[in-house]
């Protein structure tokens, strides 16, 4: 089973011409498509402003558009026209869906090629898929890019051999030596492993090793949101301390960036996107991307355009993760694009070093799709649960673990004792698939702070108050706080509440009226945990119904955890979760291959 999302639904049988989820005006196949939830208001828009411009008319064609701008909010870059009929229409439960009037798959795209917006090329027909003409760019760019890489011939390496060994001088770490050593060896490597295989600690070997071949190579270290970058800062520190002096002392100097800030501000007067690009391209030697899963199409073609042909580039990630918010899953279309190739750059680290036990087992039984064995560990595994939502003590206790959570960071939060405070937050996080809703974290939110009120005998009406917990939800680089920090609010002896942020230089202390752009953090979703641990992680899975409930969430999910994960959710939810994995249509696969 392979699952989509499909963006805002409503019954078709309501018509509301003040339906903030309606297009008005919108007539025929548009205005069908949209009523049945199929289409949102913008898709519409978009597509019937280009019909115009282009002098297109015919329905099906500007319908084939419209789908293709709703694609491409859901994440694909491009739309398959033969197989669009099949994807799950939302509908009220226990109502028929909507019967929509599709047109005829095999001549849909034929009609498209021919069409006006086809000849003004807003949209493009590549492989038989329907494309907006950026994606389409994009793509190719991407594709080429690569594949010139890949076939210039590398520069001759002396031998690495005594290197390695000095810097992985054990049999355990034998798999990350022979990835480190065709890195180096390499222009270009897709460094791939699951959470804990010691990509990091590779990646570290790599840097010695080039920093071998050339002292003076000029690195940078880049990952596509703040957060990521600081972990990616602190975890290189951490993994070149392990390293003998010599190397540790070239590559101390080593910052890692944004890969927005790494391509330079935005250049709007000059049409360029960045200030690197082709002709500006970026002036290193090594450029290492890590989170590459979270890498989306168009940041990854601003990327290797403005890389020179000689730069290394090493993209960095987990494919079994959840793919970027934006449109493309660069990073899994690599691995299945080059697999088999003998050209092929991907690298896979497949030994776990974090996980035991049944965390680890869970994990392994993941990656094989093994619902059966899932199950089996989740309901006999020592440190891993299922929680039944049906059974009300069960659900009670559920809830209990995040309040006893809360009421430990409470403590600490009162007695002014930040780094407690911290350590007590970080010991146990709530992940949801939703955000909003009774299972999301809105409602888990509101859920743990009651308990907590319960618990404490005091129920908060101001905004701050000591013990909570908060999401930094944008970027402040002038407070160096960053989209997915974490900080916990703590009474100072003075009686004046501040947030104790932990970051990679250290906790900082900040007035609460300094952060703006936070939300309470009992519970937090799926997607903002990318990258972070807990000791203990509680799950919230959404119903088996919800299109968010795919592999990917349910794999980022459960390997958050370090000693204990519990999940919220039937059996029928998990062998959804295992069995669904999010479907986004790309060409780049098929074009790599
Ligand atoms: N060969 C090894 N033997 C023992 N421990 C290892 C080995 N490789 C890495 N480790 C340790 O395992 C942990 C995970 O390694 P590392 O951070 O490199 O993995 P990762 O794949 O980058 O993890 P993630 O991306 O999930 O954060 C670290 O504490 C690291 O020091």
């Amino acid at each position: 089973m392979t699952t989509t999302p499909t963006g805002p639904t409503r019954p078709a049988s309501a018509d509301d011409r003040y339906d903030r989820q309606l297009a008005l005006g919108a007539a025929g196949l548009l205005a069908e498509f949209n009523r049945a939830g199929v289409l949102g208001v913008a898709d519409v828009h978009v597509a019937r402003r280009l019909g115009a411009a282009t002098g297109e008319t015919d329905e099906e064609v500007l319908l084939a558009l419209a789908l293709t701008v709703r694609a491409v909010r859901l994440g694909s870059t491009c739309l398959d026209l033969t197989t669009a009929a099949e994807l799950p229409v939302e509908h009220a439960e226990g109502e028929e869906p909507p019967t929509l009037r599709w047109p005829d798959a095999d001549t849909w795209t034929d009609r498209v090629a021919s069409s006006p917006l086809a000849a003004a090329a807003v949209v493009r027909i590549d492989q038989a898929l329907v494309y907006l003409d950026r994606y389409w760019r994009e793509e190719r760019q991407v594709c080429e890019d690569l594949l010139a890489r890949l076939s210039a011939p590398a520069a001759p390496t002396p031998d690495l051999e005594p290197t390695a060994a000095e810097i992985f001088p054990d049999a355990g770490y034998d798999e990350q030596r022979a990835a480190a050593l065709s890195s180096a060896r390499r222009r270009t490597t897709v460094l791939t492993g699951g959470p804990g295989t010691g990509k990091t600690t590779t990646v570290a070997g790599v840097l010695a090793l080039l920093a071998e071949l050339d002292p003076d190579a000029r690195i940078a270290l880049a990952a596509p949101t703040g957060k990521a970058s600081a972990r990616l800062q602190e975890s290189v520190e951490r993994e070149l301390g392990r390293l003998p002096e010599r190397h540790r002392a070239r590559l101390r100097d080593l910052r890692a960036t944004t890969l927005h800030r790494l391509l330079g501000s935005m250049q709007p007067r000059t049409g360029s996107r960045f200030t690197h690009d082709r002709h500006r391209p970026l002036p290193f030697e090594v450029v290492v991307v890590d989170e590459a899963s979270m890498v989306p199409l168009t940041m990854m073609a601003r990327l290797l355009e403005a890389l020179r042909p000689e730069t290394r580039l090493v993209l960095v990630g987990d494919p079994g993760q959840l793919s970027p918010v934006e449109a493309g899953a660069v990073l899994t279309d690599l691995v299945d694009g080059f697999a088999g190739r003998a050209d092929s750059p991907v690298t896979s680290l497949l030994e776990t070093h974090r996980f035991q036990g049944s965390i680890a087992a869970l994990e392994a039984a993941l990656r094989a799709d093994d619902a059966d064995a899932v199950l089996h560990l989740l309901t006999t595994g020592d440190g891993v649960e299922l929680v039944d939502p049906g059974d009300a003590d069960a659900l009670a206790a559920f809830g209990q673990v995040s309040a006893d959570a809360a009421y430990s960071v409470t403590l600490a939060a009162e007695a002014g004792d930040g780094p407690a405070a911290v350590a007590a937050l970080d010991a146990h996080r709530l992940l949801c698939g939703h955000r909003t809703g009774p299972w999301g974290v809105s409602g888990w939110n509101r859920r743990v702070e009651r308990l907590l009120a319960d618990r404490t005998g005091v129920t908060h009406y101001e905004e701050w108050y000591a013990g909570r917990p908060v999401l930094v939800l944008a970027n402040d680089p002038g407070l160096g706080l960053y989209n997915g920090d974490t900080g916990v609010t703590v009474r100072r002896p003075d009686g004046r509440l501040r947030v104790v942020v932990p970051g990679a230089g250290g906790a900082q202390e900040l007035a609460t009226t300094r952060l703006s752009d936070v939300q309470t953090l009992y519970a937090m979703t799926v997607h903002k945990s990318q990258g972070s641990q807990a000791a203990d992680v509680s799950v919230v899975l959404p119903p088996p119904e919800s299109p968010l409930l795919t592999h990917e969430l349910l794999y980022t999910a459960v390997t958050r955890a370090q000693h204990h994960v519990r999940v919220l959710g039937t059996e029928d939810a998990v062998r959804a979760a295992v069995a669904r994995r999010v479907q986004r249509a790309s060409g780049l696969a098929r074009r790599l291959g």
